[in-house]
């Protein structure tokens, strides 16, 4: 697996310098884009839904190479929601762009104001490994939509992607409007050192603090899209086949490589087994049985070696603490495969349970009251999402009353991704701001407020001061 270096020495000079030759000419297209009108900007977006249509076979080609990707997952999750982005944007782009009139309130009587939706300006797109086109150009869509030009700086653990990323915007763009910069962490950094409007960064949380402090010194504004452990919680009336099934798809595709993916299941120990039987059954109908699964095409490969030895130390650690394997286990570190495996029994400082998993192993964790679970998720940093499975109302309500998350499913999971309506972030720890749809859209933009006045009546309010103008001062406290 090649990982995209950055270059060194002099060749690094000559990327800072073309960084910079790039960033430049941008300025002088953003500002000639902030009259940019609907035409223009979804000229823009048609263009590049079309070209990453074209490119479809590429993208397939370039997931499998990279993470052994089935063609499937790549159209479900790499290509459709861009195309979905896209085409919520054609839709409705003129209606986000049109200034919003509001009420004066009671102190502006005599005015009217209305929110007009700039253009950030210039903005930086860093985007991870694990749904590389997906998390590249749906923001892209965003952003292109509220009238920025963009860098965008793909990650360097996923080349193959990157070169037709790369194609895609090139074929599409010219670089004063669009361009990309390959690279690792220097190149992200360096690109950090430029006071974008807008950064837009989509990683783990460690990142994502270094892209906040460098962000802070030009006060540039952030979406952070960041990761977490995601819980998921199956109550003793859950329909625990459904749920077995929904979880274990939305854990295994792309191998566990999903940042809202479950990352851990508490389920009610008197339907544990019940539950971890559906598990099995459901796990050998999806990918085989046993040794059949290392040959199954719906399982993705875990992105590099790196990665399949950080998963690995995962599960020797849970091992090694008295974890039960209940299924899987099986390990080809030279293939990066590690099977689907559930954990059972896993004491409460075993690794598993500290950091995020991004990989195929799920632990499974019997509770016998709901408001043990809920202690112990309040007790970690607000994650990306958080599922419950639940036939009963009073439980759910209480899940979704007495803790916090930035996305959640009723009996469901990882779907709100796909939600064009529902703003997608994180909160605190897993992210700050907002992606898709509108939220995508108001979050490349600044959201202006105008007031125009009708009658001037600040000038009751003029010096010399006298007290006919205390007297109406102490009105308007009373009255506003
Ligand atoms: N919230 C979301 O939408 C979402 C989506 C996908 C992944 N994630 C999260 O992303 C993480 C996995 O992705 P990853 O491993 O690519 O994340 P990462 O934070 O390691 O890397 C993300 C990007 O940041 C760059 N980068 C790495 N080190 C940097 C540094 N020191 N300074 C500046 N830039 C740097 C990388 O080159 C890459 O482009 C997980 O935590 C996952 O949950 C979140």
């Amino acid at each position: 697996m090649n990982i995209m270096t950055t270059p060194t020495g002099t060749e690094f000079d000559q990327t800072q310098l073309e960084i910079r030759r790039v960033f430049d000419a941008q300025g002088i297209t953003a500002l000639r884009l902030r009259q940019s009108g609907k035409a223009e900007r979804l000229q823009k977006v048609r263009k590049l839904k079309s070209a990453l249509l074209a490119h479809k076979d590429e993208v397939i080609a370039a997931g499998f190479a990279d993470f052994g990707k089935p063609a499937v997952e790549v159209e479900l999750s790499e290509i459709l929601p861009v195309i979905a982005e896209a085409n919520d944007a054609i839709r409705k782009l003129g209606r986000w762009m049109k200034p919003k009139k509001v009420w004066p309130s009671r102190m502006m009587a005599g005015t009217s104001g209305y929110t007009q939706y700039e253009p950030k300006g210039r903005v930086l797109i860093v985007a991870p490994w694990n749904y590389p086109v997906n998390l590249s150009l749906g923001p892209l869509v965003s952003a292109l939509a509220a009238g920025n030009t963009v860098i965008l700086k793909p990650s360097e653990m996923t080349p193959h992607a990157s070169a037709v990323i790369g194609k895609i915007v090139r074929a599409v763009f010219t670089e004063d409007e669009v361009a990309l910069f390959e690279g690792d962490a220097p190149v992200a950094q360096a690109l950090l050192e430029l006071p974008f409007d807008h950064i837009f960064f989509t990683g783990s949380p460690a990142v994502g603090k270094i892209v906040m402090a460098a962000a802070a010194k030009h006060l540039a504004s952030v979406t952070l899209e960041l990761g977490g452990k995601s819980p998921t919680i199956v109550d003793q009336t859950a329909d625990l086949r459904a749920a077995a099934q929904n979880i274990l798809w939305a854990k295994f595709t792309n191998n566990g490589q999903t940042c809202i993916a479950p990352d851990h299941i508490y389920v009610h120990a008197s339907v544990k087994e019940a539950f971890l039987g559906h598990c099995v059954a459901v796990l050998e109908s999806a990918y085989g049985k046993g040794a059949e699964q290392a040959g199954s095409a719906s399982l993705a490969r875990i992105v590099n070696q790196r990665h399949t030895a950080r998963v690995k130390s995962l599960l020797d650690d849970a091992t090694a603490r008295g974890a039960r394997i209940v299924t899987g286990g099986a390990i080809d570190e030279a293939q990066r495969y590690i099977a689907p495996t559930l954990l059972d029994g896993i004491p409460d400082d075993a690794k598993i349970m500290r950091e995020e998993i991004f990989g195929p192993l799920l632990p499974v964790i019997g509770y016998d009251q709901l408001d043990t679970v809920i202690a112990r998720i309040n007790a970690e940093p607000k994650p990306l999402a958080l599922y419950v499975w639940s036939r009963k109302q009073a439980n759910i309500a209480k899940v979704m009353q007495q803790t916090s998350s930035g996305g959640a499913c009723i009996n469901h999971c990882v779907v709100q991704f796909l939600h064009g309506n529902l703003p997608f972030g994180g909160v605190n720890n897993s992210g700050i701001g907002s992606a898709h749809g509108h939220y995508g859209f108001l979050a490349f933009s600044h959201e202006r407020a105008v007031v125009r006045t009708r009658i001037m009546l600040a000038k009751m309010f003029y010096p010399p001061y006298s007290s006919l103008t205390r007297r109406l001062v102490a009105l308007f406290i009373k009255t506003v």
